[in-house]
């Protein structure tokens, strides 16, 4: 319901209480608002907002096109509609060390619990691929220490990813996640990690919450959360999850269109309308007009 959703603080708060909890939260990517409120409605602990998602949604590849209006825009709109803490993705920051602070603020007045800054250079790929490249160490521990000198909401979480382990190797990515973590990181998302084994090393060398990123067709074995939770990793992603499964949901429909002529033989693959207007709370708009919700099965 529109007034039942809590403030930006209060998931703020509940995002922090959930990385001291010491279990694994996880994070669906929702490739809109309504997903968000189905992430919600499955009882997971956040909602992920995926600079990859953002950028294919406009039609666009991840490569450092979109802006931090569209992001925070975005961000805002997922944000607002569920009871969950977001995090989102700003990619570099959008430029240096005086734009990644400014992208704090914006996203902070976007209503998102935290979000995470990459050691990519501009413009960025997606983490996955080859051909990246990352700025010098110094360079990106600005980027992290002007992102939290800036927050104004001492729980925003700032998490830091490091793409430097396809780049330069394990050592150096745990050099530099440790570095983050040193320059006020909340979070530390090492990037393209291979196997649980990485995640290992890498808890053992920070202090702070670890983030696995679980997206599929990458460089990364899909680790189950069980074995998440045993190499000690307090968030895991799944960024592009749903928007894969809705397109190929969607491929999949407009084929047996075009060739059946109906979309008959879908129905039962379909959300249901009734499921829908649930999902929506249509029925609870109610109290502003008891004419809103006439739907009878
Ligand atoms: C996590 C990520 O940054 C994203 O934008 O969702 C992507 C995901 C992907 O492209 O599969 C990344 O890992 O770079
Ligand atoms: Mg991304």
């Amino acid at each position: 319901m529109l007034h039942a959703i809590p403030s930006a603080a209060d998931k703020r708060k509940a995002l922090r209480a959930g990385l001291d909890s010491g279990r694994l939260l996880k994070l669906p990517g929702a490739f809109n608002p309504l997903s968000a409120k189905l992430i919600e409605r499955h009882g997971f602990h956040g909602v992920y907002i995926s600079g990859a998602v953002i950028s294919a949604d406009l039609g666009l590849p991840d490569i450092g096109l979109t802006t931090l209006t569209e992001v925070a825009g975005r961000a805002q709109q997922i944000a607002r509609v569920t009871a969950l803490p977001s995090l989102v993705d700003a990619d570099t920051g959008f430029g240096e060390p005086m734009n990644a602070a400014r992208t704090v603020q914006v996203l902070e007045d976007a209503g998102v619990a935290g979000l995470h800054l990459e050691d990519q250079v501009n413009p960025k790929r997606c983490g996955h691929l080859d051909g990246k490249d990352v700025v010098e160490l110094d360079v990106a521990v600005r980027r992290i220490k002007a992102a939290v000198a800036a927050r104004r909401d001492p729980d925003f979480v700032i998490a830091a990813r490091t793409d430097a382990k396809s780049v330069l190797g394990l050592d150096e990515a745990i050099r530099r996640a440790k570095a983050f973590a040193d320059a006020g990181a909340d979070l530390i998302f090492p990037e393209a990690l291979t196997d649980a084994a990485e995640f290992e090393a890498f808890r053992a060398a920070v202090e702070v919450p670890i983030l696995a990123n679980m997206t599929e067709f990458g460089k990364s074995r899909l680790l189950d959360a069980r074995t998440l939770e045993s190499a000690g990793v307090n968030v895991v992603i799944y960024p592009v999850t749903l928007l894969r499964l809705a397109m190929h949901a969607a491929d999949t429909g407009l084929r047996e269109i075009t060739e059946q002529g109906t979309q008959e033989g879908l129905l039962d693959r379909m959300q249901h309308r009734r499921d829908l207007y649930d999902l929506l709370d249509y029925q609870r708009y109610n109290a502003f007009d008891d004419q809103v919700f006439n739907f009878r099965v």
